[in-house]
């Protein structure tokens, strides 16, 4: 079985400073990334209506203390065999060089207006009990990459708050970032907010990886 190490992380950091149309956020905190036009308008378009067929109302998994209203969007799992689903997980394992078999499912998030997904980390409180039940097998997250399907008519932005930086949603637009820190423990510097929607809807691809396989041989 492979096992994702820290220096997979740090070729993949490599790989995205290498790759030609790819910003990298100035800060020491985080490696954070954004490749404009990593999807065309029509893949976009494609993706949002596979969510439209199947969205349902999404879930977290830590508690965050137990506040109301913490995620209110909704999501869609993208688990059955799809040629353009297969073609942009190739494509995402490729640009990060990091192997497939890492990769939770890809799924999509729909915002409409009002609609948030509150101040959070994508790893897992590693002493919680989320990491000893669902994670025993996949292990901690590694990297997100996150891609806008849209740009919505107002609000929607991605904030990272502890390097105050905002990312605007634009169609096709892939950010990725690495959850942990170059010694392998999580990042809290990688904390973001899926801010309120204010006017129109907000459509994205989110994919995770994992430390282990997603689903052993
Ligand atoms: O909607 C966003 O901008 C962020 C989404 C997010 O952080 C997530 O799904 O984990
Ligand atoms: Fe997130």
């Amino acid at each position: 079985m492979i096992v994702w190490s820290p220096a997979m992380s740090a070729d993949a950091a490599e790989r995205l400073k290498a790759a030609p149309a790819v910003q990298r956020v100035p800060t020491p905190k985080l490696d954070l990334y954004r490749r404009r036009d990593f999807l065309d308008p029509d893949e976009c378009a494609a993706i949002i209506a596979h969510i439209d067929r199947n969205r349902q109302p999404s879930t977290i998994v830590d508690d965050y203390g137990g506040e109301n209203n913490f995620r209110t969007s909704e999501t869609s799992h993208f688990d059955g065999d799809d040629v353009l689903i297969d073609t942009i997980n190739r494509r995402l394992s490729d640009f990060l060089g990091i192997d497939a078999v890492f990769g939770e499912p890809m799924q999509g998030q729909r915002y409409a207006a009002g609609q948030e997904f509150k101040a959070h980390t994508d790893y897992f409180d590693p002493g919680g009990a989320a990491m000893r039940e669902i994670r025993a097998t996949a292990g901690q997250r590694t990297w997100t990459a996150m891609i806008y399907l849209n740009a919505p008519d107002a609000g929607g932005a991605t904030r990272f708050k502890v390097i105050r930086k905002s990312i605007q949603p634009q169609t096709g637009t892939l950010l990725v970032w690495n959850n942990l820190k170059a010694d392998g423990t999580v990042n809290s510097a990688t904390l973001h907010h899926g801010m309120k929607v204010r006017a129109g809807v907000k459509y994205i691809i989110t994919k995770w990886f994992c430390e282990r396989p997603w689903s052993p041989a």
